[in-house]
């Protein structure tokens, strides 16, 4: 891997300390850093070097799961950090910074390929692009990348003009439009899942699948987030990035050949089949709904409005679930249901499809399903029937389980995302980040959705927290005669519930 620089906007922040640091160490211990790399941290805080290695020390034996004790591999890790106080508006504070990469380039020798990371509030993102580009360190006689954060935009308008504006600095192949979700094992191992089993390649369609289940509920609530997450909601929050992405990667077709613009290429023809959902029609296809006060593994926990730093009369959607239709030959008719809520009964990103019923047998039996388990674990099972002896011989579904955890060590050997997407960005690979056609067409879906949202065409479904959202979503699937598929383990439970 070529060295470089890597510059870090908003190196004092909460993302940097939990997420960022802890993957460079990471990778840093798994020798997938180039070396020598220059590593300048920016931020408004005044800070000496020193003062920021311990911060970056902190944050590593804090948050690294890979830490373990002090050794003197961390001294040579943390000598390649330095610190710039920079405020993003403060044209002067660029040159500083120019002249600080410059000093390091030559001290170590490297080139002048230059990565730079925005993790910063949104509406900072172009004014710093456009600094890069005026201040001359984007003029580099190596690469320049750019990394970017979300949320891309706040609805299609402003995510145009922020596009625009990046792209007068950096072209698209240099943009780094990180979403989490696609750094995610499981979801990086959808195309492999298709493209190395024959078996499910061929079934991979509206003859064989009657729908597909994605659903991402979490069981935290809005956090110390209320300032953005207020003005955001689930739907800007993680439908139109995250669910999306997923649906995506799920309804490709396999590229002939495995790479970056191949992958984008068949994930921006499912996006561009979307059937839109006109304004006036968003109620049959979308329900929203904002978690009241309830019970979440035993405690007690605030509605959404109660939370502090919410409108006590705020209409903020904190669960959002959708029936999305594929209009190309190969999902045409196939509901693809996506679900996702704050406050929820569980912690859990998964994928179900369910594949048609064609038997006709005596007794009702169950659908197979393929379950992908996403997070927390990463598990992909299979739902098949089979005759039960120790029941009269009854047709009872089992589950065949392939845990991908055992198959790739234990879990903490396992990159997290972030390690994941910055490793793919410092060599270049752009396979697992949004392109901006794939954002543009998200926002273009999802845009009516926010039209109506505004002016109030949809009904607002208050949920009890700890429960799996508005009814509303139940009937979303009943008028396809389906169901959502719980948990396993919640079905477990609420059948020895049923026994005693
Ligand atoms: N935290 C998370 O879990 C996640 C965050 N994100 C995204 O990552 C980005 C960063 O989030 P997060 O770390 O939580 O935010 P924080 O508020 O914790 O950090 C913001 C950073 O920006 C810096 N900053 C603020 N104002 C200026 C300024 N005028 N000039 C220069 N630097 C400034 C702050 O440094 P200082 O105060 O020293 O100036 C700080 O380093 C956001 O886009 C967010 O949406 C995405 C997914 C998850
Ligand atoms: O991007 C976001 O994702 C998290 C959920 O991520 P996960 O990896 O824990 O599933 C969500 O809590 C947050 O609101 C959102 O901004």
């Amino acid at each position: 891997m070529e060295s470089m620089t890597f510059v870090l906007f908003g190196a004092t922040g909460d993302l940097a300390k939990r997420k960022i640091f802890p993957a460079i160490y990471n990778l840093y211990l798994d020798q997938k850093l180039p070396q020598p790399i220059s590593v300048i941290g920016l931020g408004r805080s005044n800070l000496s070097h020193i003062n920021f290695q311990e911060k970056v020390k902190e944050s590593i034996i804090t948050f690294s799961r890979r830490f373990e004790h002090e050794t003197a591999e961390m001294g040579d890790f943390l000598n390649a950090f330095r610190y710039n106080t920079l405020d993003v508006n403060n044209t002067g504070d660029y040159q500083k910074l120019l002249h600080l990469v410059k000093q390091r380039e030559e001290e170590l020798q490297i080139k002048e390929n230059r990565m730079f990371y925005l993790s910063v509030a949104p509406e900072f993102f172009d004014i710093i692009a456009l600094n890069i580009r005026d201040s001359g360190l984007g003029a580099t006689n190596g690469w320049k990348r750019l990394m970017i954060e979300k949320p891309f935009g706040h609805d299609l308008q402003s995510a145009r003009q922020l596009n625009k504006k990046l792209s007068s600095a950096f072209e698209e192949e240099e943009i780094y439009r990180i979403d989490h979700y696609l750094g995610k094992p499981m979801v990086q191992n959808l195309e492999a899942l298709e493209f190395a089993n024959p078996v499910l390649q061929s079934i991979w369609n509206k003859k064989h699948i009657a729908n597909v289940q994605i659903t991402a509920s979490e069981t935290v609530g809005v956090e110390k987030r209320a300032g953005y997450y207020d003005q955001a909601g689930a739907i800007r929050d993680m439908v139109q990035n995250h669910m999306l992405q997923m649906l995506m990667m799920t309804a490709m077709n396999l590229p002939k050949k495995i790479n970056a613009s191949e992958i984008r290429n068949e994930k921006r023809k499912v996006i561009e089949a979307l059937l839109p959902v006109k304004k006036e029609d968003v109620h049959t296809q979308i329900v929203r709904g904002q978690y009241i006060s309830g019970e979440i593994n035993g405690q007690r926990v605030p509605g959404y409005k109660d939370e502090t730093g919410v409108d006590s009369d705020s209409n903020t959607d904190t669960f959002i679930a959708a029936r999305v239709w594929i209009d190309n030959p190969f999902w045409s008719g196939v509901p693809f249901y996506i679900r996702t809520g704050k406050r929820m009964r569980e912690k859990s990103t998964r994928i179900v499809i369910e594949f048609k019923n064609t038997l006709d047998l005596n007794q009702k039996v169950e659908p197979n399903l393929l379950i992908i388990e996403i997070s927390p674990g990463e598990n992909v099972s299979l739902q098949l029937n089979s005759k039960n002896p120790m029941n009269n011989g009854n047709i009872e579904p089992v589950r065949i389980n392939f845990s991908c955890e055992d198959s790739v060590g234990n879990g903490s050997e396992v990159p997290e995302a972030y390690e994941r997407l910055i490793y793919d960005a410092l060599i270049g690979d752009s396979t697992f980040f949004a392109h901006w056609k794939e954002v543009e067409l998200s926002w273009e879906w999802v845009q009516p959705i926010l039209d109506a949202f505004d002016e109030n065409l949809l009904p607002f479904h208050e949920y009890s927290s700890g429960s799996y959202g508005p009814d509303a979503s139940n009937s979303l699937l009943l008028e396809n005669g389906f169901k959502w598929w719980l948990d396993e383990k919640i079905q477990e439970n609420k059948e020895k519930l049923l026994l005693k």
